[in-house]
């Protein structure tokens, strides 16, 4: 049986199975066993075809990276092609796209790469998804890819997510595509979980929660941690309305810490946590009544790629989104450098990384640096160390020895 197969065995068993009282610990055991399986699938040993090929490993240039997810003919590619001015084939015809598309757009003096990917269908019966596993594959030439696990691969090391959407389509189709990627392990506009798994060498399994267990118990926790032959623990949770998807997430998220204790703090691993806009395209085709509507669904954009319509605040949108910070570097005796900032991203912007970024000597042969702008507490500038943490537009300069 293929891990595709699996999967799909272990998913109807799922589907079938009620949840109570007396199926808990069952469904724990599903749960833990199915995001093994997903695991194998993206992993490159586990022949699900996540391991490389076209498109898989396109040159990252820029300071960040946005990738573009969605169903076919929902005009990636001409928003894409519009705002990095890089050609991407367009046309009405779905599966137009059929490999990642690099280009480049440069946002308030920032270069960030844009990811333009294939389209992604739900389901296999509809004829157009053929070959290996039966799912979401593309051909080119003679050259077959998996379409969704290079979506997939590719989606995981962007630092923002685009869910394309048209307009003209039922919007249900944000909830499947959002389920496809956490089906994967990607988490969209979310944070890991606040659970602590912490293994020992006996005692059994201890539980502590500090929020009223909603959403899961005893038994379900107890029947995941076993099927992670996790025989002694203490488990303590502080996640509001925590779910059995969430402690398999903090689990699989801390795999490859194999280091005892295992103090598991989530994003590493096989859970990626990234934050995502819903870009829906295409409003020139419906009214402004409908267009009124669109406006209530969180962290969306409608736009119209074709006309270019409220790209603006699209692009407003996706730098807020991206948290990067510029800094500009000011020689002894000289105004700043305001043309070409050097770029550093929220919770890795200290004076430290901003030394990193321009060479690895520099914070060696430091004094001290002085800074101006809103970290700075001071309007004339203020000297600080390596661990001073910058802010977006701060002016620096560095003194050396
Ligand atoms: N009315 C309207 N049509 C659009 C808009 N954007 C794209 N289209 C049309 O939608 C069709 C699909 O556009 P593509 O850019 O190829 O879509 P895609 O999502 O890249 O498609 P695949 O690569 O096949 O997944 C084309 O006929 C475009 O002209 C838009 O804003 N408004
Ligand atoms: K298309
Ligand atoms: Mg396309």
């Amino acid at each position: 049986m293929t891990t595709v197969q699996k999967i799909k065995e272990v998913e109807d068993e799922m589907a079938r199975t009620q949840k109570n009282k007396a199926t808990s610990y069952h469904l724990g055991q599903l749960k833990a066993k199915l995001a093994k399986l997903r695991r194998e699938l993206i992993s490159p040993s586990g022949g699900g075809g996540g391991g490389g090929g076209i498109g898989f490993d396109v040159a990252r240039t820029g300071v960040a990276s946005v990738g573009f997810v969605g169903f076919p003919s929902v005009g990636k590619s001409t928003l894409m092609s519009k705002l990095t001015g890089t050609h991407s084939e367009v046309s009405e015809i779905d599966f137009t796209t059929l490999t990642t598309v690099p280009g480049t757009v440069k946002v308030h003096g920032a270069p960030i790469q844009i990811l333009d990917l294939p389209g992604i269908i739900e389901g296999a019966n509809d004829g157009r998804g053929r070959g290996r596993q039966g799912k979401y594959i593309v051909c080119t030439d003679n050259i077959v890819t998996d379409g969704l696990m290079l979506v997939i691969a590719v989606a995981r090391t962007c630092n923002l997510i685009f869910i394309v959407l048209d307009v003209l389509k039922p919007l249900g189709d944000k909830k499947t595509i959002q389920s496809e990627l956490e089906g994967f392990g990607i988490r969209l506009n979310k944070r890991p979980p606040a659970i602590m798994v912490r293994k020992k060498d006996k005692g059994g399994i201890a539980i502590t929660n500090t929020v009223p267990l909603t959403n899961i118990d005893h038994d379900e926790i107890k029947a995941v941690l076993s099927e992670y032959k996790l025989s002694n623990a203490d488990v303590t949770i502080r996640e509001p309305n925590c779910t059995s998807d969430d402690l398999v997430d903090v689990i699989e998220g801390n795999r490859q810490a194999s280091v005892l204790p295992l103090f598991i703090a989530a994003h590493t691993a096989t859970r990626v946590y990234i934050p995502a806009l819903y870009v829906l395209n295409k409003i020139d085709a419906i009214s402004i009544e409908e267009l009124d509507l669109l406006y209530k669904i969180p962290n969306s954009v409608p736009v119209s790629s074709k006309e270019w319509m409220n790209i603006d605040e699209l692009i407003e949108k996706m730098w807020e989104a991206l948290q990067l910070v510029r800094v500009y570097t000011k020689p002894r005796g000289q105004s700043p450098d305001y043309s070409t900032p050097v770029v550093l991203r929220r919770g890795r912007c200290t004076v430290d990384d901003f030394c990193n970024t321009i060479h690895k000597e520099i914070a060696k042969q430091m004094k001290y640096a002085i800074v101006w702008g809103s970290s700075a507490k001071h309007a004339r500038g203020q000297k600080v160390g390596l661990d001073h943490v910058l802010e977006d537009e701060d002016v620096v300069h560095i003194s050396k020895r």
